[in-house]
């Protein structure tokens, strides 16, 4: 086991801003007004589908593209905006890729010594080594990057991004590249590293468990927007609109219409606050809220499909009145499968009602 040093390296972390950005490339527009703040050292996920402009705004913060409208700030300093730019190099940042773009003619400890031209050679690499044994690659040092594992070439690129001990990391889709077996532990280590350092740290994911589990918020983007920010709990609980309630969980979604502050489904009716009376409006029921009784209680129900999957098994159940088949995720009951009627209930702690919005 290598040493790990004492030493904790202190980077004094950023504080974002982000000012009506706006950035198009060519007639597509990537980004559309985004206004945001980040607090010195915290980490905020950049999360939503493809295309929808995730990339483009960690690039924009960077300052490898520069914004058509609006102002970027770190701490009080303008780094972009319609008279000034600040380029990459001196925006004190750490950049952290997918690909980890680290030099394959380099050595481990020159990668990381990279960003370092600054310092005296020998002191480069001094801290250079610091850095790897951090990572606990101290041992890796003189081997060239293909050498590696996927996880541990992202733990030297995370050295390399954090020995100059950037004011904020930028993190572009870190883990896509490791297979899911490495990329929780990776993850877990990352974090780790993140906190310790200090740093403001801004991480693109389309995958809302990896924010749920990075973020101490999450913007959630759609379309070059940022439609909700906020932290995981709020984002999970309270979704915006039905579209947010998709990106995060499999949903059950069951049409119907308001009727005296009520949404009436055939599964019973549920609260429907701030919606007129006689609105199109869908329950989104989470798979693990729908319970499964002995018939004659609640919506009379058939199940039509069971698998198996370990800790909670899923069941397809179709209910008169309801176009698709409900998912339902439970614990296996013994002898319920398929053809069986049973009684559906609802949990209404795991209903949330909106406006229909359309497919
Ligand atoms: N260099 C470019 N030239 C032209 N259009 C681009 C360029 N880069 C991105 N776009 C477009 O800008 C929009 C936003 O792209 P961006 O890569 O920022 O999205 P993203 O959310 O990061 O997507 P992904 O998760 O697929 O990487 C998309 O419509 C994309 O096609």
């Amino acid at each position: 086991m290598d040493d790990v040093p004492t030493r904790t390296p202190i980077s004094l972390a950023s504080r974002l801003i982000l000012e009506g950005v706006h950035h198009s490339y060519g007639t597509t527009a990537a980004a559309k007004g985004i206004d945001l703040v980040i607090e010195p050292g915290e980490i905020v996920c950049l999360l939503g589908p493809s295309g929808c402009g995730k990339t483009t705004l960690l690039r924009l913060i960077a300052g490898i593209e520069r914004p058509s409208a609006g102002r970027i700030l770190l701490d009080r300093r303008v780094v972009a905006g319609p008279d000034q730019f600040v380029p990459p190099e001196k925006r004190h940042i750490g950049l952290v890729f997918q690909d980890y773009a680290l030099f394959p003619h380099l050595t481990n400890l020159d990668n990381v010594a990279f960003g370092l031209k600054a310092l005296p050679r020998a002191e480069a690499l001094a801290e250079a080594r610091r850095a790897l044994e951090r990572m606990r690659l101290g041992r890796y040092a003189g081997d060239y990057p293909h050498a590696l594992s996927g996880g541990e070439q992202q733990r030297v690129a995370l050295a390399r991004a954090l020995v100059t001990r950037p004011g904020i990391l930028l993190m572009d889709e870190p883990f896509s590249g490791l297979d899911s077996r490495l990329r929780g532990s990776v993850r877990a280590e990352t974090l780790d590293v993140v906190r310790d350092a200090g740093a403001t740290c801004v991480i693109v994911t389309h995958d809302p468990e990896e924010a749920m589990r990075m973020g101490d918020r999450i913007a959630l983007m759609r379309a070059g927007r940022i439609v909700q920010l906020g932290t995981p709990v709020a984002l999970y609980r309270e979704p915006i609109d039905l579209p947010a309630a998709r990106f995060f969980c499999e949903i059950n979604e069951v049409a119907g219409r308001v009727a005296g502050g009520r949404l009436e489904t055939p599964l019973g009716s549920f609260a429907a606050p701030g919606l007129g009376e006689g609105t199109p409006a869908v329950a989104a029921i989470r798979p693990q809220g729908v319970e499964l009784r002995a018939p004659g209680s609640g919506a009379a129900g058939r199940v039509v499909e069971h698998r198996f999957l370990g800790e909670l098994d899923l069941y397809e159940v179709v209910v008169a009145g309801i176009d698709r088949p409900l998912i339902v995720r439970r614990r296996g009951t013994a002898g319920l499968g398929a053809g069986q009627n049973v009684g559906v209930h609802i949990d209404i702690a795991e209903v949330l009602v909106f406006a229909a919005t359309g497919p």
